[in-house]
C-alpha cells in the first residue's frame, strides 16, 4: 500500500526549483525533514502542501483526513454526535473495531478502512459539520498523533497543530490564513451550498477548532488572500530555499 510513497527527487534536483539554490546534496539533506503547513479551514493547506511536497519530491500528510475518517466511522455506526452519552468512548470503540490507514501519496492522500477506500466520502457537508466535535476529544487527538508520528520523514504535514503539538521540532513551519469570505468563495467550487452558508459554516468550524488553531510562534504566517495557489507554493519554496540550513537539520534522526 505504501508503494509510491517516495517520489523520485528528480523535480528537486533537476526541475524548476533547482533555481532556488537546492544543491546536489538535497536528497541527503531532506532525509528526516518535516515541513509543517497549518492554517484555518479552506485556507489552501492541502493544495499548497501537495504542490510544495511535489516540488521537493516528498509526500505530504493530511492530518485532517484522519479526523474526518473518525467522524465517518462514528456516523456510520449511527452515533448521534450531540446526544450520545460518553461519545468519546464510543468513537474510540469504533476506531478500535476498524483499521484506518492514511496513505500519504505526493499526488493526494488516500484513506482506507480495511480494504475499502473511503477518501471520497470524507469531504461532504455532513462530515464538515461533525468533524470538529470529534476532533476536540483528547483521546481521539492522541490516536491521530500516534499515527502521524509513526510515519517516516521526510514529508510535509498539514493541519491545525502540526507545528505546535505534533511536530514542534519541525525544520520549517508555515501557517495559512485568508478571510472567511475568500475561503468560502474557494470552497464553493467543491460544495453544493451557496457562499454565505459556506462562510457561516467555516467561521463556526474555526470557532470550534480554536483550541488547536493558534500558529506556532516560529511559523511564518501567510495571508493567501492576495495570492493564487502557485503564488503561495512559490513563496514557501523560496522561503525554504532561503532557510536551506534549517533543512539540513533533520527533524527525525535517520540512520
Ligand atoms: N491561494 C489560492 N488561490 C485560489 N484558490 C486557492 C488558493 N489556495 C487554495 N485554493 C483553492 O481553495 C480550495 C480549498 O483549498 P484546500 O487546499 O482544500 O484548503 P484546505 O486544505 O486548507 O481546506 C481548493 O479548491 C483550492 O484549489
Ligand atoms: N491537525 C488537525 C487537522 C484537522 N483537525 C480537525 O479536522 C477538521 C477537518 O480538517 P481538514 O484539514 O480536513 O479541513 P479543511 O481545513 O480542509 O476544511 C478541522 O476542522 C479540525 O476540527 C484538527 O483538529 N487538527
Amino acid at each position: 500500500m505504501t508503494h509510491g510513497l517516495w517520489r523520485s527527487s528528480y523535480t528537486v534536483l533537476c526541475g524548476p526549483y533547482a533555481s532556488y539554490g537546492w544543491g546536489a546534496a538535497v536528497r541527503h539533506r531532506l532525509r528526516g525533514v518535516i515541513v509543517t503547513i497549518d492554517g484555518v479551514a479552506a485556507s489552501g493547506k492541502s493544495s499548497v502542501s501537495g504542490g510544495v511536497a511535489s516540488a521537493l519530491g516528498i509526500p505530504y500528510v493530511s492530518s485532517g483526513l484522519l479526523y474526518r475518517a473518525a467522524t465517518l466511522l462514528a456516523l456510520e455506526a449511527g452515533l448521534d454526535l450531540h446526544q450520545t452519552a460518553d461519545l468519546e468512548a464510543a468513537v474510540l470503540q469504533e476506531l478500535a473495531r476498524h483499521t484506518l490507514v492514511l496513505e500519504p501519496l505526493a499526488a493526494g492522500n488516500r484513506v482506507w478502512e480495511g480494504q475499502r477506500e473511503i477518501t471520497e466520502r470524507l469531504h461532504s457537508t455532513r462530515i464538515d459539520k461533525g468533524v470538529s466535535i470529534i476532533a476536540v476529544m483528547p483521546r481521539v487527538r492522541a490516536w491521530v498523533d500516534d499515527q502521524l508520528r509513526a510515519l517516516p520523514a521526510p514529508f510535509v504535514a498539514e493541519g491545525r497543530d502540526m507545528g505546535t503539538a505534533v511536530f514542534p521540532e519541525a525544520s520549517a513551519k508555515f501557517y495559512l490564513t485568508a478571510s472567511p469570505r475568500i475561503r468560502a468563495e474557494r470552497r464553493a467550487k467543491e460544495r453544493p451550498e451557496d457562499i454565505p452558508a459556506i462562510e457561516a459554516a467555516l467561521t463556526r468550524r474555526d470557532e470550534l477548532d480554536r483550541a488547536q488553531i493558534a500558529p506556532a510562534p516560529d511559523a511564518l504566517v501567510i495571508d493567501t488572500g492576495p495570492l493564487d495557489l502557485q503564488g503561495v507554493i512559490d513563496l514557501i519554496l523560496s522561503k525554504l530555499a532561503l532557510s536551506n540550513s534549517a533543512l539540513s537539520k533533520p527533524t527525525h534522526q535517520t540512520s
